[in-house]
Parts: structure tokens; C-alpha cells; sequence
């Protein structure tokens, strides 16, 4: 069986963060771990409070998994200081780990800060070079190639500058554009985009971190980046068009809808 590791935040209402990476690799069927960054207070509603772990006890978290059942593929989502971002960055050299899928999080959709503003520059010098992918959305691709994005020429020409940055494709994630949901996959000069239909939804808590999941776990399947992402965005479409209705805020989607 295929194993799949995030490192990422807890989300206890279960819509993003590690509870979502998980479910979205039971989801195809690859063996799911986690090490957790920090614990959040959130529901559907809001993010309430945030507590970073230990660099202690998430290096032994790290230490702990990658010495016993190495990941055929590893997802990155939330991490706000830099510390916990060089701790993270070391163990991966350290391990020889492979397939990163690393999503630039930042803010959350309720608007609350997920990552430390002097940690930025980190993630940038210490975690971009590592990945094989990254997948920053509108916001954050403004903020790691530091233009303003207005239009899908303007994701084209961000793509260009992250991706002088680091080796890794980059997918610049559509969704914030108004009436978009289609991303741009770019390496080396290559422009591949993935085109979907916006779904009219209430509901689309935990979009980001469950399309990263979702490639990490193709990539862990062998698939190429490309039919990775194409897959993702798939099984992404399909739990958001399932129209799951929970919470008093932005809900969840259905994580398990092809099962
Ligand atoms: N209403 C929608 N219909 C179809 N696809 C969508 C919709 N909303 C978001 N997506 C898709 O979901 C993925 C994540 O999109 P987005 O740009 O919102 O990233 P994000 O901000 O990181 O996600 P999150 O909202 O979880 O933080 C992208 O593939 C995007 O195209
Ligand atoms: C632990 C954690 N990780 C990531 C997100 C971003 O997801 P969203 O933008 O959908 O709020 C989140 N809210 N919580």
C-alpha cells in the first residue's frame, strides 16, 4: 500500500488541515499519517485560537515516522513560525524525503493570519527549494512573487517569478479570481492549465488543503505531476459538487464522496 505523510495544523471541525489531508488520502486508498504543527481552535465559522507545538515534539513527531514507514509522498500545509519551518526543512534533507507537496498557506479563508509575518521569507528560502510542487493561491502567489494579480495573465506572469525561486512546479490556484476555478501548472516555461466549471457552492472550507492532499496522494501512486493534479481536481470538483451542508459558516465538503 502507498503511504502519504502530512505535516499541517489540526482543524477539530475536520474541513481542512490535517483532519482533511487524512481523509482525503483514505479517500485514494493511500495510507495516511500526520504530523501535527500546531493545534487550532476552529469550526465552520471562524478560527478562534492557535497554539504552535513544540519544535521539540515535532521533530520527534518527524523523527518518529520517517524512521519507521517512509512516505511515498509528503504534503505541507500550515506552519506559522520559522523555527518550525527550519526544524521541517532539515528533517526532509535529513530523510531524503521525496514528492513534496507544499501549500503555501497563509490565511485562512476567514481571514485569520495561519502563518507569522516574519516566517514568510523562511518559507520561501528554506521550504520552496525543497518542494516538487507548490500550490499557492491568488493572495499568496502575490505575496511570494510580489505583483498584484488582476487576471489569468497576471497568474501567468506570477508563476514565472515563483517559479525563478525554486525548481518545483508551481500551481497557481484560479479561486480567488471572481467566477474562476481554474489553475495554471507551471515548469520551465510550461504553461499547463486545468479548466472547471465554478460550482455554485455555500460550502468550500478546506478547498486548498484537500487538493494538495489529494495530488500528494496521486504522486504517491506514481502518477505524473501533471495527471496528479488533473486527478486532484477531480476528486476536488466531485466533493464539492456533493453539496455537503454543515456548521453555521463556510461548511466542509464531503471528503469521502467517491467511497
Ligand atoms: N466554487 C468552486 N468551484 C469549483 N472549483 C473551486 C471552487 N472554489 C474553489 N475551487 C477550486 O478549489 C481549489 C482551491 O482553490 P482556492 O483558490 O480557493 O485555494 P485556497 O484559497 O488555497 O483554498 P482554501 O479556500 O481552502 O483556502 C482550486 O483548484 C480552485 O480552482
Ligand atoms: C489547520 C488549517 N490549515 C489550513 C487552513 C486553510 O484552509 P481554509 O482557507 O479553507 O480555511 C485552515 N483553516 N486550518
Amino acid at each position: 500500500m502507498k503511504k502519504g505523510l502530512t505535516i499541517a495544523g489540526s482543524d477539530p471541525s475536520g474541513g481542512a488541515g490535517i483532519q482533511a489531508d487524512l481523509k482525503t488520502f483514505l479517500a485514494h486508498n493511500v495510507y495516511g499519517m500526520s504530523v501535527i504543527t500546531a493545534v487550532t481552535a476552529q469550526n465552520t465559522t471562524g478560527v478562534f485560537a492557535i497554539e504552535d507545538l513544540s519544535e521539540e515534539i515535532v521533530g520527534k513527531q518527524l523523527d518518529a515516522v520517517l524512521s519507521d514507514i517512509y512516505p511515498d509522498a509528503v504534503k505541507i500545509g500550515m506552519v506559522s513560525s520559522k523555527e518550525l519551518i527550519k526544524l521541517i526543512a532539515e528533517k526532509l534533507k535529513e530523510y531524503h524525503v521525496s514528492n513534496i507537496v507544499l501549500d503555501t498557506v497563509m490565511v485562512s479563508t476567514s481571514g485569520h493570519s495561519l502563518l507569522r509575518p516574519e516566517a514568510k521569507e523562511v518559507l520561501i528560502h528554506e521550504l520552496l527549494p525543497l518542494a516538487n510542487l507548490i500550490t499557492p493561491n491568488i493572495p499568496e502567489a502575490q505575496e511570494i512573487a510580489g505583483i498584484t494579480i488582476y487576471n489569468k495573465e497576471d497568474m501567468v506572469r506570477a508563476a514565472e517569478i515563483i517559479s525563478r525561486k525554486t525548481n518545483a512546479y508551481v500551481l497557481v490556484k484560479g479561486g480567488h479570481l471572481k467566477d474562476c476555478s481554474d489553475d495554471l501548472l507551471y515548469k520551465d516555461g510550461n504553461e499547463k492549465w486545468f479548466f472547471m466549471e465554478r460550482i455554485k457552492v455555500e460550502n468550500s472550507h478546506g478547498t486548498g488543503c484537500t487538493l494538495s492532499s489529494a495530488i500528494a496522494a496521486n504522486l504517491a501512486c506514481n502518477k505524473s505531476m501533471e495527471e496528479a493534479v488533473g486527478l486532484a481536481k477531480e476528486y476536488l470538483t466531485g466533493a464539492l459538487i456533493d453539496g455537503l451542508d454543515l456548521g453555521r459558516g463556510n461548511g466542509p465538503i464531503n471528503h469521502g464522496w467517491n467511497l
